[in-house]
This record gives C-alpha cells, structure tokens and sequence, in this order.
C-alpha cells in the first residue's frame, strides 16, 4: 500500500453500489473493493460512510471484506501507445488483459493503460533552452506514435516552471524521465513520456476559438444539409436497424479529423463485437494505411456491470481532450448516450434518489450538457488549435423521439441527425430524415462552402429544402386523391424532389465510388438536380408536357452519376449538366416551332 491508499471495511452491497467505511475518504476516490479487489469510485459520503460505483459484478464480496482507498480520482495514462488500443471503459488495455486472464475478464484485475516494456523514440523540442519558464501545454518533444500520429509530449497542465533538464534524442520506455521543471516553489518536478488526469476534469486550455472549419464527413447529407463544425455537438438519434452503425462508421473512416475515438457505451454485446472486428480492418482512405493507426476504441465489456457505462464516456472525452491538446482535431463518437443515461438511472435508482421523467433522475439534463460541453474548437496553450467534436448516437426506446434522453439533448446539441424507419424500410441510405433534422451551423458552414466550393451553396441548400417539403404535401394529396389530380408543373415539381432524394440525399456507404463524397462533387449533384429541375420548369411553363421531360434518358442518367464519377471527375456531372441543358434547348425550340406552325 503507499501513502496516500488508506483501508477499510466493506458494510453493504446493493448490486453494483457498495457501502464501505473508510474514514477520511474523499468524494470522487478511486477504491478498490472486497479480497478480489474490484475497481469503483465513490459516489456519496456520509461522515465515513461512503458509497461505492464498482464497475465489475459484485458477485461474492461480504460485509466485513476490506476497501481500499487509493487516495486519487478515477484517472487515465495519457501518453504514447494510446492510438490503435482498445480499451475498456476503465482504460484497461483489452488484449492485454485478453492474454492475462482469456476470453473472459478476471475481475479485480489491475492492468495499466500503456505497457510499460515499449520502447519510444523521443526527439526533444530543440527550440527549447535550459533555464526557459515552461507552462501547461509545452511541447517538450515528440514520439512517432504510428505510422500518422506525431505524439507531442506535454507538460501536463498542473505544472509550470523553469526548465532544468530534457532529455536527448533516443529511446525511453513511458516511465523514464524526460524533463525536470523547477516551479516558483522550488519543488521539482519530474516528467515522463505520460501523464494522468482525471477523468471527471476537463482538460483546460487557453481560450475557446471561434475558428470556422467545417467536418467534412463526405456524406451529402450530412455536410450539405446538416453540417457539423469541428469542435460541435451532435447526435445521431434512431430507431432500432435505422443505420446508426454505418452513420457511425462512415463519420469515423471518412471525416477530416485527425483522430478518432470510438466509445461503445453499452450497446449490445454483439454490436460491439461487430465494432471491435470491423474497425481493425477499416483503411484509412488519407494514408492508405490501417484506420487504428489514428483510431482508439473504448468498449465496455459484457462483464462489466451497467453502471461502468458511465464512467467510459469520461475515459473517452479524457483522451480526446488530450489529442486535442497536440493541436489535432478529434471526432469522439459516443454509441450510445442513452445506454450511458441507463446507468445514471440505476445508479440514481440504488442511491434511492426521487426519480423525474422515466425513472431518470433530475440531473439527467444537466449531467447531459456537461457531458456535451467538453466539447469544442479551442486554442492551445501552446497556441495551436485542437478541437473535439462530439457526435453522440441516441437509441430511444421503440424509435420515440420526445422521450427524456433524446429531447434533452436535442436542447444541447447543434447538429440532430435523426434515422428514420421508414426511410430505412425503404432503403432510402443514409435514413437521416430532412424534416425532422437540423443543423445550427449552416450560416457558419456557408462561409466556408462560398469560399472553398461555390457562391450558391445556401441558396441551392435552401431550394433543395423547399423542394422536398413541397414534396411532401403533395404526396399527401396524391395518396388522398390520386396522381390524376396534380397539374404538370406539380408533377414536375414531385420529379425534382425524387431527383434531389435518389441523386443528392441517398448515398450508399458499399458504393465504391460514392461512399465518400468530396464537397465539389456534393455542390455539383445538387447543382445538376436543381438546373434539371429548374429549366424542366421554364419549358413546363411554357407548355412542354411534363410526359416528355421525364422520358429524357438524360435523367436517368442525373440519377446515377453520383456513382458513375468520383471525387476527381466533378468536370464528368458538369458535362452531363450541359448535355441535359442542350437537350432542354432542343425540346424548347421544337415546341415553340410547333406553336408558330
Ligand atoms: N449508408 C448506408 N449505405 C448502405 N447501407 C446502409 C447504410 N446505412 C445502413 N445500411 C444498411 O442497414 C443495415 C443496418 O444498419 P446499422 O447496423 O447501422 O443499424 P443500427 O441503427 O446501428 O442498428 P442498431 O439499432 O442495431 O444499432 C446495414 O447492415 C446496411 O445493410
């Protein structure tokens, strides 16, 4: 035991919430209980009473067993070897213990995150002199940590002071010392390729940075329609099968962030297991190289209670925070909030605390927005730029989308993409329903579009909008009075919001060639949608029949393109917007020849 652990005796065990008394323990200390040593954290305090959150079944503690307080919060290792681990939502290294204890997990079982044996290269900042004043966030050196991540060694953000020793280029296991700062105080500290933080803190930094830059995700929907800065808030919520996965998946693969973390927070065993043996094989598509080179997965195991679900979304957010503190841009995809706000409802439930909406406890919403609030663009202290964007999946029970977790976070987040069942039962990929989803980033993101893409992008964005509403209160009059009752110009109307749905909105993610699409090909599949659509109704008005434009090959062909030309061939959808143009012409000037004769 060290100094700062302190012992006492477990009295009562209620599930997963144990009472100990341990006098002069702390709120927050991480505790280890029973023979068996069961990792928890406390919870409440009453005098030395104290309860306990374990995140492993309690199975088999008694009363009178010891508890041992470890006298610090539940922290994570942030240094290098982090990146293409899997952990569990404890920070334990997942293959690691795999080799320990098998397939199923020894409870009790005490690994650390990062192994200890490697060895890194680490190549000192040679911008730095002896004796020069170092705060939070310096760069002391780096580590090539995979094959696309540049590890920046930090001073962690408790420590300022002098610079008095660094260490020169070569190899170090994560424990050897690679600096000593003396603070103002005269104490020394020594710094190592890693350090610990809380997990429950959020990392500071300088100041929030209002720097626009938007997450191209390469899906249409998402980055045209409903865009996502980086550093923003979003979620995913949707029914069961609606594709909230591959949504997921595709954010993770294809989206301009440096980093991603992934953290399954209790989705059902066999998603996870899904999650756990497809990531490792995704490619990277920027380097061609394995995904898990900048991705890092923390996945809840099945013999963990449901009650340790809570802790791995703060283990996610610590790491990403982290990331984000080198000046890289991290996307943290959190499956699923609701699972997570299902162990705040135990927890609340076993504390005996008044339960609010659905057996929720009060803070539900609060605890929610702190959660969401970690999120963010924000300059470093060593004056870059670094971000987290926080994209968290939502299940609601039986797809019902005003009950408490996803109407709470609908008032916390900026970008909702909402699946939809129906659209999903009718193949309609990716089954983000445009009604019902919205994005508070649009103006923010049209600076970026009229700049990078094209001047029009809003306004084509806003047509497509009104297009697909006018489409749906037409739909409602042809399924009550049939298609006989719509006038050319309205069913023409229903041609261009079929165009804009099967040529902009669907996009298939087992598409070779369109499962990512850059933003010039997104503004030019919209733009061929909207021409089409827009001089198909300059001939209607003149009296074209609507008969003859939709017998146009010409549109079959709009309707394809998104996966006949990629990325590199936006010039291939412009030719073809012309082609269309000039068959347009031709109709045009036929019909106004038949009206002289
Ligand atoms: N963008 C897409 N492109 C092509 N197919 C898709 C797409 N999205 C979903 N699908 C199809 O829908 C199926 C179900 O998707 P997914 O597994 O993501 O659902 P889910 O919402 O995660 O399910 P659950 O509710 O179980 O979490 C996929 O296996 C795939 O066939």
């Amino acid at each position: 035991m060290t100094d700062s652990q302190r012992s006492g005796i477990v009295r009562d065990i209620n599930g997963p919430i144990v009472t100990i008394d341990l006098p002069g323990i702390r709120s927050g200390e991480q505790v280890r209980i029973g023979e068996i040593g069961l990792v928890g954290e406390v919870i409440s305090l009453s005098g030395r009473e104290a309860r306990v959150q374990t995140y492993e079944t309690t199975e088999g503690v008694r009363p009178g067993e010891p508890a041992t307080g470890l006298g610090w919060p539940l922290s994570v290792e942030l240094g290098p070897g982090l990146m293409g681990g899997i952990f569990d939502g404890v920070q334990r290294p997942l293959e690691k213990i795999a080799l320990e204890s098998g397939d199923y997990i020894r409870r009790g079982l005490a690994v650390p995150a990062l192994d200890r044996a490697r060895q890194w290269e680490f190549e000192p900042n040679t911008a730095l002199e002896l004796g020069r004043e170092l705060g939070p966030g310096s760069v002391l050196g780096t580590v090539q940590e995979t094959e696309t991540v540049l590890h920046k060694i930090l001073v962690p953000p408790n420590v300022q002071g002098e610079l008095e020793e660094l260490a020169p280029a070569g190899d170090y296991d994560i424990e050897s010392t690679i600096a000593h700062i003396r603070d103002e105080r005269g104490h020394r500290h020594r710094l190592g390729l890693y350090h610990r933080w809380p997990v429950r803190k959020p990392r500071p930094y300088r100041r929030r940075d209002d720097g626009i830059s938007p997450l191209i995700t390469g899906q249409r929907v998402i980055d045209t329609f409903f865009p996502q800065l980086k550093g923003g808030k979003g979620a995913v919520p949707g029914p069961f099968g609606a594709g909230k996965t591959v949504v997921q998946q595709q954010i993770a693969r294809w989206s301009n962030a440096d980093i991603v973390i992934y953290v399954g927070c209790g989705e059902r065993g066999n998603e996870l297991v899904d999650v756990l043996e497809s990531f490792p094989k995704l490619e990277d598509p920027y380097s061609g190289r394995k995904l898990m080179e900048r991705t890092l997965l923390v996945a809840n195991t099945s013999n963990m209670p449901v009650v340790a679900r809570e802790a791995s979304i703060y283990v996610g957010l610590t790491m990403a925070e982290y990331y984000r503190d080198m000046g890289y841009d991290v996307v943290m995809l959190a499956d699923s909030t609701s699972r997570w706000a299902e162990a705040l409802r135990e927890v609340s439930g076993r504390l005996g605390q008044m339960p609010v909406e659905e057996g929720y406890p009060a803070y539900l919403a609060s605890r929610l927005a702190a959660v969401y609030e970690r999120a963010g663009r924000v300059e470093t202290f060593d004056a870059g730029a670094g971000s987290v964007t926080l994209i968290g999946a939502v299940s609601p029970p039986g797809g019902d989308f005003s009950e408490p977790v996803t109407s709470h976070t609908k008032d916390i987040i900026e970008t909702f993409w909402a699946l939809s069942k129906e659209l999903a039962d009718a193949r309609h990929y990716p089954s983000i329903d445009w009604v019902t989803s919205f994005s508070g980033h649009v103006h923010t993101a049209a600076e970026w579009w009229h700049k990078e893409v094209d001047r029009h992008w809003e306004q084509r964005r806003t047509q497509a909008l009104a297009l697909l509403a006018r489409d749906a209160e037409l739909s409602r009059i042809v399924n009550l009075v049939g298609p006989e009752a719509l006038s050319d110009a309205q069913r023409w109307q229903l041609e261009g919001a079929s165009l804009v749905k099967e040529g902009v909105l669907q996009q298939s993610a087992l598409d070779d060639v369109d499962t990512f699409c850059s933003p010039q090909k997104q503004f030019a599949l919209l733009d061929l949608a909207l021409s089409i659509y827009d001089k198909g109704m300059e001939l209607i008005e003149l009296g074209v029949p609507v008969n003859e434009l939709q017998g146009l090959p010409q549109l079959a062909k709009a309707r394809r393109c998104k996966s006949m030309y990629n990325s590199d061939q936006v010039g291939n959808i412009r030719a073809l917007a012309s082609e269309i143009e000039k068959a347009f012409e031709a109709i045009r000037l036929e019909y106004a020849k038949q009206r002289v004769a």
